[in-house]
């Protein structure tokens, strides 16, 4: 069998790097002619898991946290081989896709889980939109790809990450509290199936193949990452204080039967810049990672990936 891991050693998890020298070593018992490929910075484990999956691998496997994970499955599904089976060792700062499944503690047994897993079909979600530089942008994304408050503060909790100056999973509470106050509620229009849901001032608009961000939000809690369908979860934009309680409400999901949020299920998601947006774009988080602006487009491609977990 010839797999391929890709490993991010900057991804958050304290936990990871505690385990990661006897995971390896687990892994190379289990697997002749492993190979390793160590990511450096943004991009990289795309690169390397679609060469990894051009080359005919049997499974690719993802060392990191939900940004590593998400490019990986984009370099797989940007291969000739899009096929290609696909799993993940969790190990981010808030390693949100993990949560849709349970994991194994020790190294032998996540070796073992991997080795045992079945391989099943999953949903992949397609982003197209604009970055930084106002060009065109593509991505896949497995778990959640959001906009309004959620934009900034993945930016920032990415910035303190390269800065190392806040640990762990807290980084996204306070972030989300920091951008929270600085935030002016970002204008657009949302279309779902070309239904028009939504026009004017958010807080966030999640479409959600899985269940939780922001480091334990469950935003979407009744998303299935195989029913073929978006989660779209709209926060209309309110006062400071009580988008702070609604916020807490977000990590049970008990923020579903709020006055402001409405959920809808689709398989493509259009979001343009309000009339009233006056030129501002609300800022993207594509699982976890801060790529772009709106105006922006979410499709789901139904059981598009391999995962065997
Ligand atoms: N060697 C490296 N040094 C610094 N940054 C890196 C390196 N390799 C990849 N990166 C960056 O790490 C980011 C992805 O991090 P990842 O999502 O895996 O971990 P995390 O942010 O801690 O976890 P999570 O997204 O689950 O919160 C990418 O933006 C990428 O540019």
């Amino acid at each position: 069998m010839k797999i391929g891991i890709v490993v991010n050693p900057a991804s958050g998890g304290y936990g990871r790097h505690r385990i990661w020298p006897a995971l390896r070593q687990s892994l190379v018992a289990q697997f002749a002619g492993i190979k390793f490929f160590e990511t450096e910075g943004t991009g990289d484990a795309a690169r390397y898991a679609r060469a990894l999956s051009d080359a005919g691998s049997d499974l690719v496997v993802a060392v990191g946290g939900d940004g590593t994970i998400g490019e990986a499955v984009d370099g797989i599904l940007t291969s000739d081989r899009p096929e290609t089976p696909f799993a993940f060792v969790p190990g981010g700062t808030g390693a949100d896709f993990a949560r849709n499944f349970s994991f194994p503690q020790s190294p032998e047994a996540i070796v073992t889980a991997l080795v045992n897993a079945p391989v099943r079909a999953v949903d992949v979600g397609r982003l197209s939109c604009l970055d930084d530089d106002g060009r065109a942008f593509t991505r896949h994304f497995i778990n959640i790809a959001s906009l309004g408050l959620s934009g900034p503060t993945v930016r920032a909790v990415n910035k303190a990450r390269r800065d190392r100056r806040t640990p762990g999973s807290r980084q996204f509470l306070y972030h989300s509290v920091v951008e929270l106050l600085r935030y002016r509620a970002d204008k657009v229009r949302v279309l779902i199936d070309d239904e028009d849901v939504h026009e004017g001032p958010i807080t966030v608009v999640a479409v959600a193949n899985g269940r939780w961000f922001g480091g334990g939000m469950k935003v979407a809690p009744a998303a299935d990452i195989a029913d073929g369908l978006f989660d779209v979860v709209v926060i209309r934009a309110a006062s400071k204080p009580t988008i702070l309680r609604l916020m807490n409400r977000i990590y049970s999901g008990a923020h579903v039967s709020h006055p402001l949020v409405s959920i809808h299920r689709g398989r493509r998601v259009e979001v343009l810049p309000a009339d009233e947006s006056k030129g501002r774009l609300a800022l993207i988080d594509c699982d976890g990672e801060g790529p772009g602006t709106v105006p922006a487009t979410f499709e789901v491609l139904p059981g598009a990936l391999r995962l065997k977990i």
